[in-house]
C-alpha cells in the first residue's frame, strides 16, 4: 500500500503523522511511504531522515492525496484537504466530527474511509489513540493555567502553590479521565489545592487510590459544579462522552460567579467544549476574557509540544496503522472490533452514532452500522 503523510496545516501545528522510525516500520512491512517535504522539519525530523528510513519526499500535498491509498495525519483535515480525499482512500487521523458540521459534510461527500483516532477503543474501555494526547494536554493545561494566572497575562496574580504563610490556589478539574488525572498530577506537583469532579463513582474511587487522598474527589452534580467553580482560581474542563459533543457543564452564570482574573482551560474544546462561554482558540492567540475570567481554549494543545507529542502519538497509532496497511482497511477493521469503533465515515455513510445524534438533523444524515457499511 502507498502510505501518504502530508504536512499539517493547522495554526502552529508542527506534529506529523509518522515519525521517521514509524515510516521505517511501514517500509519494513513492504509498503511505500511518501512524505511531504518539510513535514517534520520544525521538530527535528528532516527530509533526509525520512529518506534514510526508506520513504520518498514529495513536493506538494496534492501529489500525496492523489497517490496515497492511506493518508496518515494528526489533526482533522482542513476543507481543502477534505476536497482532495476520494472513495477507496483511507484517512487515519483525529476527526472530532460531532461539533464540526462542515468537516462531516465534506468527509461524507468525499466517499473516503475515515477512521478517527479518538474513537478507537481498547479492551479496558479506554481510548488508546486519544490517551497519549490527553496525557500531554492534561499536563499542559496546568502549565497554561499557571502562566495565565500571572498579572501580565490577565490573571489574578495568584501562584498555584502559594508560599509558606499564603494558601495555595484552588484548582478544579472537571472530569477525572486521562486529561483530568494528568492535570491533577501536575497541579499537585506545583502545590495547588486540587478537587476533581466526575460523574463516575468507580472512577472517583480509583482517583482516591491513585492520589492517596491528596486530592478531593467529588461526585459531579449541578450543585457541586456551582459551589466549586465559584471558589476556584483555575478550572480545567476535561469531560468526555466518546465521539459526542461535550456536555456544557459550566454556564455563563457560573463564569460570572468566579473571581476576577480566574482562569479556565477548556481542554474538551476539540469536542465543542464544556464551558458555555468557550470558543476554540489557537496557539498564536490562545486566550480571551469573558466576565473577567481568562479563557484558554486551544483545540490542538499537544501541537505546542509537537516533538514529544508526535513520538507519543506514533507509539499508539503505529500498531493499528500497520494492521490497516498489512491487511487492508476492510479486513483489519472486521477482524478488530476496537479498530472498527474508529470508523466514523465510509462511502458517504456516517458509522458513528454520536455523530449522527449531534448532526443528523442538521445535515440529514442517517446512521449505518460500521460493519454493514464496510460491506457496501
Ligand atoms: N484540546 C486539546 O488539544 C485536546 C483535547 N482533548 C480532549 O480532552 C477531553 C477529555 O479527554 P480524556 O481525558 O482522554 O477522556 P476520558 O474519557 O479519559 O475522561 C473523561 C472523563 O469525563 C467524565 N465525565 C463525562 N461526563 C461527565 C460529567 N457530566 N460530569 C463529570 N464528569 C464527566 C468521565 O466519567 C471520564 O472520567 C476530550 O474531549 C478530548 O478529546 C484531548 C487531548 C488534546
Ligand atoms: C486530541 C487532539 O485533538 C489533539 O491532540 O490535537
Ligand atoms: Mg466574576
Amino acid at each position: 500500500m502507498i502510505v501518504g503523510v502530508p504536512k499539517e496545516i493547522k495554526n502552529h501545528e508542527y506534529r506529523v503523522g509518522l515519525t521517521p522510525a514509524a515510516a521505517k516500520e511501514f517500509v519494513a512491512h513492504g509498503h511505500q511511504v511518501i512524505v511531504e517535504t518539510n513535514a517534520g522539519t520544525a521538530i527535528g525530523f528532516t527530509d533526509e531522515q525520512y529518506v534514510e528510513a526508506g520513504a520518498s519526499i514529495i513536493a506538494t500535498p496534492a501529489e500525496i492525496f492523489a497517490t496515497a491509498d492511506m493518508i496518515v495525519k494528526v489533526k482533522e483535515p482542513q476543507p481543502n484537504e477534505c476536497k482532495m480525499l476520494r472513495e477507496g482512500q483511507t484517512l487515519y487521523t483525529y476527526l472530532h466530527l460531532a461539533p464540526d458540521a462542515t468537516q462531516t459534510e465534506l468527509l461524507v461527500a468525499s466517499g473516503a474511509t475515515c477512521i478517527a483516532y479518538e474513537t478507537v477503543t481498547d479492551h479496558t474501555g479506554g481510548l488508546p489513540l486519544l490517551a497519549p494526547m490527553s496525557e500531554v494536554a492534561g499536563r499542559m493545561s496546568i502549565q497554561a493555567g499557571a502562566h495565565h494566572l500571572e498579572k501580565a497575562q490577565g490573571g489574578s496574580g495568584t501562584l498555584l502553590g502559594g508560599v509558606p504563610g499564603v494558601a495555595p490556589a484552588k484548582v478544579l478539574v472537571l472530569g477525572g479521565g486521562v486529561v483530568g488525572t494528568n492535570a491533577a498530577k501536575m497541579a499537585l506537583g506545583m502545590g495547588a489545592d486540587v478537587t476533581i469532579l466526575d460523574r463516575s463513582l468507580p472512577r472517583l474511587r480509583q482517583l482516591d487510590d491513585i492520589f492517596n487522598g491528596t486530592v478531593k474527589t467529588v461526585f459531579s452534580t449541578v450543585d457541586a459544579i456551582e459551589y466549586y467553580t465559584a471558589k476556584a482560581d483555575l478550572v480545567i474542563g476535561a469531560v468526555l462522552i466518546p465521539g459526542a459533543a461535550a456536555p456544557k457543564l459550566i454556564n455563563k452564570t457560573h463564569i460570572a460567579s468566579m473571581k476576577p482574573g480566574s482562569v479556565v482551560v477548556d481542554v474538551a474544546i476539540d469536542q465543542g467544549g464544556c464551558f458555555e462561554t468557550a470558543k476554540a482558540t489557537t496557539h498564536q492567540d490562545p486566550t480571551y476574557v469573558v466576565d473577567d475570567v481568562v479563557h484558554y481554549c486551544v483545540a490542538n494543545m499537544p501541537g505546542g509540544v509537537a516533538r514529544t507529542s508526535t513520538m507519543a502519538l506514533n507509539n499508539a497509532t503505529l500498531p493499528f496503522g500497520l494492521a490497516l496497511a498489512n491487511k487492508g482497511p476492510k479486513r483489519a477493521m472486521l477482524e478488530d472490533k476496537h479498530l472498527l469503533n474508529g470508523l466514523n465515515v465510509h462511502k458517504g455513510k456516517v458509522t458513528y452514532k454520536a455523530v449522527v445524534d449531534a448532526l443528523g438533523d442538521k445535515l440529514n444524515l442517517e446512521y449505518m452500522d460500521a460493519a454493514e457499511a464496510l460491506a457496501l
